[in-house]
């Protein structure tokens, strides 16, 4: 016996691709990049923030961001992903789930993640209240290959670790 002082582990995964728009401003994380197009979707199609939602909510034992956020919902139409994010938190929290970390891969011809990768940590980590080291974000090419390749959109992997009792 151990007192009740363990704790369980659980992982989950998110998955998201958005195609790119004309007109649109392009976030990531949150944070406005500097591109000539954004990314198409009912929200602000912050591809990433939707990732790492979906592993949170995954490893949490929840429905998907669709379930909670329905894309035919009029009254989400263009809102900020951080409402999404900031709502994942909540339900984290009514179910005493503890983030350990997020590890997610951004994958786009361009523009380039890099530069912008330490901004994005800061405010993901500050919505998320979670220390920056527990919250990792990577970019690669799809190589040109596919659509992808072509440029025609950006895709995500999020992976989240979590802890409860
Ligand atoms: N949209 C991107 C894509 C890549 N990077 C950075 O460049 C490195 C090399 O990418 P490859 O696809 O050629 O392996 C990658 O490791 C990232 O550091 C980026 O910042 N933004
Ligand atoms: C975020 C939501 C809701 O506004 O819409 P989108 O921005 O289209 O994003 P997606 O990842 O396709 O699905 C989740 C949706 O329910």
């Amino acid at each position: 016996m151990d007192g009740g002082n363990s704790f369980k582990i659980r992982v989950g995964l998110g998955y998201d691709v958005h195609p790119f728009q004309e007109g649109r401003d392009l976030f990531l994380g949150g944070v406005k990049i500097p591109f000539q197009k954004g990314l198409k979707g009912h929200s602000d199609g912050d591809v990433l923030i939707h990732a790492i939602a979906d592993a949170l909510l995954g490893a949490s034992a929840l429905p998907d961001i669709g379930y909670f956020f329905p894309n035919d919902d009029k009254s989400m139409e263009g809102i900020s992903s951080v409402v999404i994010l900031k709502r994942v938190k909540d339900l984290l929290e009514e179910k005493g789930v503890n983030i350990i970390n997020i590890d997610s891969i951004i994958i786009a011809e361009e523009p380039k993640i890099l530069p912008f990768r330490d901004k994005i940590i800061k405010n993901l980590s500050s919505i998320l209240e979670i220390p920056e080291s527990s919250l990792n974000i990577k970019a690669t090419t799809n190589e040109k290959l596919g659509f992808i390749g072509r440029g025609e959109g950006i895709a995500v992997f999020a992976v989240a670790l979590v802890s409860f009792q």
